[in-house]
């Protein structure tokens, strides 16, 4: 297939400049404030977005609406794993960004900030994605000048208790650049300011939410401090505008401060709430909060003149819309906190002090007490680290979701991350949890309503069967309590998995109903001019025909980058054979369609291509052996495995799923991204033999006899024994330049082509023994 050829017979119509804006984009906190609005934004400018969340600190409410959207795909997932998808840019968003929030798990937090951030950035350099980092002023600290300008290298604490945000995200935009100095990954830095605006969640403990929630129930209005620190504040629609900007821009790559020049104090801000409100609120006055910063206004020269960007919503305008905001809000679907928590680290600094003098020496564990009250423990579930484990393992299955919030909840219990020491109590910081005396429950009651706070913001409804959960560890993890309720941990171990169970079975259950809601979806076609009209089609002959779907598929944009051409609209076809073998993917027309057109005008005709033209969600519909059926009518032979999406066939998360539920490819293997990292392992990371393997069985398991595997977006996943074992005896293969190739197939092979279908989907083998209903959603 000549590049030129092709060239020189597309239709002129391809070249639509809207078309060519059209981008899949990945948000990850795509269900928090920021986030959801970005992902609100980027539908509307016509993009895909794939929104990423673990609502840690967010809520399904915040993108209840976006649920049914045919361009907007949820995904539950929390950045400090790998993830791994195809996308033209990233948001990163994720973080919790309330300081009462991001206290509660610090340490969670600072690996938000590092491992999350690599995360994103790596797969911003798989992918070659544009990535948008979000930083924040607080990388400034408690800064000495003003306004703050991007030159200040800040005023920070390392140490503090909101070094894990401040510290973590000045990691995060230290990443980033390095990402750049070392891979050329194509990075935007914004510092954003302190942002509000419908959309907060009521409960998140920034003080607009809090100030307006107080005014509007006519409670305190709780000003931390004096009230003379200052901040400005930024109206939500005004700082999407500029991170948007931001993106889209190439004069500058950051960092750039996206916030409101126009400063207040906070108690000048308790009293324009109160009079926006008319509330009869009184002002209170509490303890400010370890290391609150005093002042806080951002330089927007940079900002000004790269993105030619400013904000437009002044304070009192932005606060009158979010008081509108709160006041339709419906309060009874959020949990509220117990006691405002901010200031606590400045009230408590005796137990502070108290509980890092515990924490230095060491102490049995609650487990120890537990173990000491006569209580039975399963061999697996010895430490809090095999519990966890154990957990984890239930849900080696699943790739997110549903057992995420009891590990959670036994981290928090434990107050341990993944990497703190186990033998810290969970409560006191120290100590056999039987001697833990008066102060020390009072810490505990505290922590625990927090607990139950941190939990309720992140699982709307599991919330009420994790509570029990929740109780019961507490009451098991309590010496005392075990003592008397003799609720063993054995027991409670054993309740947990059948909850886990239960909820691994609803939550398929769920899965399966929306993966049916978006098979329909997918009958939509996402844009207007790719529904193709069957009968209309019929009635042209094949240039026309061909003509047609030249347009529709925008092939220009794909033959001059396949890498950056919007892939969901520009390959021919996603589907899935499922039980032991996939059967057919992707590639981009481009590469077959001379071929095709070929093909149908010397042997078929117009005919046979709309045979071949099967409908989105045929796939779904059809049983493994009928899909087989379908895509070779005749002999039951499918000629071509068109690889989509390569990366992710060699992803690690490709690779689990694989083993258990699709290859069975044992030690073979297929998982690995390039060849700098083949070169790395050696041998054995050759994914082409491995993909030749994978044909084999597919021959010996189903009655498909695949001649050709052809994998789309070519760079990375080149290789020469691909072309030695695989392409070299069915078909020619020409390198057109560093990332694209060109197939074209020899004599006898058929193609099988379906429209554009965006879900992939993996039934599992009826005979295999996990369950039958796993999906997967691509
Ligand atoms: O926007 C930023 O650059 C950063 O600053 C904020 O941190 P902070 O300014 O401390 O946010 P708030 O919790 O809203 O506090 C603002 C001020 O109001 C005070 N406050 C807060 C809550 C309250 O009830 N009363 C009260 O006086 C705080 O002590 C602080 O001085 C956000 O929480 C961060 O996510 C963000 O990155």
């Amino acid at each position: 297939l000549q590049r030129k050829k092709e060239t020189k017979w597309l239709p002129t119509r391809c070249r639509d400049e809207n078309e060519a804006r059209f981008k899949r984009v990945l948000v990850s906190g795509g269900a928090g404030f920021l986030g959801s609005h970005i992902c609100r934004r980027l539908l509307a400018e016509g993009h895909e977005v794939m929104c990423l969340d673990n609502f840690f600190t967010s809520t399904r409410s915040g993108i209840a609406d976006l649920m049914g959207h045919p361009r907007f795909e949820f995904i539950r997932h929390d950045v400090t794993e790998p993830f791994f998808c195809e996308c033209d840019q990233v948001y990163n968003m994720a973080c919790p960004a309330s300081p009462v929030h991001y206290q509660w798990n610090p340490i969670k937090t600072t690996k938000v900030s590092i491992l999350g951030t690599m995360n994103m950035m790596g797969l911003a350099k798989r992918v070659k994605a544009r990535i948008l980092q979000a930083s924040t002023s607080e990388i400034y600290g408690d800064p000495e000048v003003t306004p703050q300008s991007e030159e200040y290298w800040g005023h920070v604490n390392t140490i503090g208790v909101r070094s894990c945000y401040d510290e973590g995200k000045r990691v995060s935009e230290t990443l980033a650049f390095d990402y750049v100095r070392m891979q050329n990954v194509d990075i935007r830095v914004a510092r954003i300011f302190n942002t509000y605006g419908p959309g907060m969640h009521p409960y998140d403990g920034r003080v607009v939410s809090n100030f307006i929630l107080q005014a509007l129930q006519g409670e305190d209005i709780t000003v931390y401090g004096d009230g003379s620190q200052t901040r400005s504040f930024g109206y939500v629609d005004d700082t999407v505008d500029g991170l948007i900007r931001l993106m889209n821009q190439d004069k500058t790559i950051g960092p750039v401060n996206i916030g409101n020049p126009h400063e207040f104090t906070v108690k000048e801000l308790a009293e324009m709430v109160v009079e926006l409100t008319g509330s009869k609120s009184k002002i209170v006055y509490l303890p400010l909060p370890g290391d609150d910063p005093k002042q806080r206004r951002p330089n927007i020269t940079r900002a000004q003149k790269l993105l030619d960007w400013e904000p437009k919503v002044e304070l009192r305008e932005g606060l009158q819309k979010t008081i509108e905001y709160f006041k339709a809000l419906d309060l009874r679907k959020f949990s509220k906190p117990t006691a405002h928590s901010a200031h606590r680290n400045t009230v408590d600094e005796a137990k502070v002090r108290k509980r890092l003098s515990y924490a230095l020496a060491s102490k049995p564990t609650p487990l120890h007490g537990a173990l000491d009250a006569g209580v039975q423990l399963p061999e697996s579930c010895q430490t809090c680290y095999d519990k966890i484990a154990h957990w984890r393992d239930l849900q080696g299955d699943r790739e997110n979701g549903v057992f995420f919030g009891f590990k959670t909840v036994i981290m928090l219990l434990h107050r341990i991350g993944d990497d703190s020491p186990s033998d810290v109590c969970c409560y006191c910081g120290g100590g056999i949890i039987k001697e833990c005396d008066a102060t020390c429950r009072a810490v505990k009651q505290h922590e625990v309503s927090n607990v139950q706070y941190g939990f309720d913001a992140m699982s709307d409804e599991m919330r009420s069967p994790l509570m029990s959960l929740y109780r019961m560890i507490v009451c098991v993890t309590d010496g005392a309590e075990v003592g008397e309720g003799k609720a063993s941990l054995g027991k409670a171990v054993q309740q947990l998995h059948q909850n886990s169970q239960m909820h691994l079975q609803e939550d398929l259950r769920t899965e399966e109903k929306n993966f049916e809601q978006l098979t329909e979806h997918t009958a939509w076609t996402p844009r207007e001019h790719t529904g193709q009209d069957r009968e209309a089609l019929a009635a042209k002959n094949v240039d026309e025909c061909l003509a047609e779907i030249v347009r529709v598929w925008q092939l220009e944009k794909s033959l001059k980058n396949v890498d950056s051409a919007p892939w969901s609209e520009l390959e021919v076809s996603v589907a899935s054979i499922s039980g032991q073998s996939i059967a057919l993917v992707s590639i981009p027309l481009t590469a077959i369609l001379g071929e095709l057109k070929e093909k149908i005008q010397r042997e078929e005709g117009t005919h046979k291509l709309q045979q071949q033209l099967l409908q989105p969600g045929d796939f779904t519909k059809l049983s493994n052996t009928q899909c087989i059926a379908e895509l070779c009518p005749a002999d039951n032979k499918l000629d071509l495995i068109l690889v989509r999406n390569a990366n992710f066939f060699a992803s690690e998360k490709f690779e689990g799923p694989m083993e258990g539920y699709a290859f069975k490819m044992g030690e073979e293997g297929l998982g690995y991204y390039n060849d700098e990292y083949q070169r790395e392992e050696g041998p054995k990371a050759d994914p082409w033999d491995g993909l030749w393997q994978f044909t084999e069985r597919a021959r010996g398991v189903h009655h498909a006899t695949p001649r050709t595997v052809i994998i789309a977006r070519g760079k990375v996943y080149w290789g020469t024994d691909f072309q030695k074992h695989i392409v070299g005896g069915v078909s020619d293969l020409q390198r057109i330049d560093e990332t694209r190739f060109s197939v074209s197939a020899k004599e006898g092979l058929r193609f099988a082509t379906l429209e554009s279908f965006q879900l992939l989907r993996w039934d599992t083998h009826p005979e295999a023994s996990f369950p039958n209903d796993w999906t997967r959603l691509m």
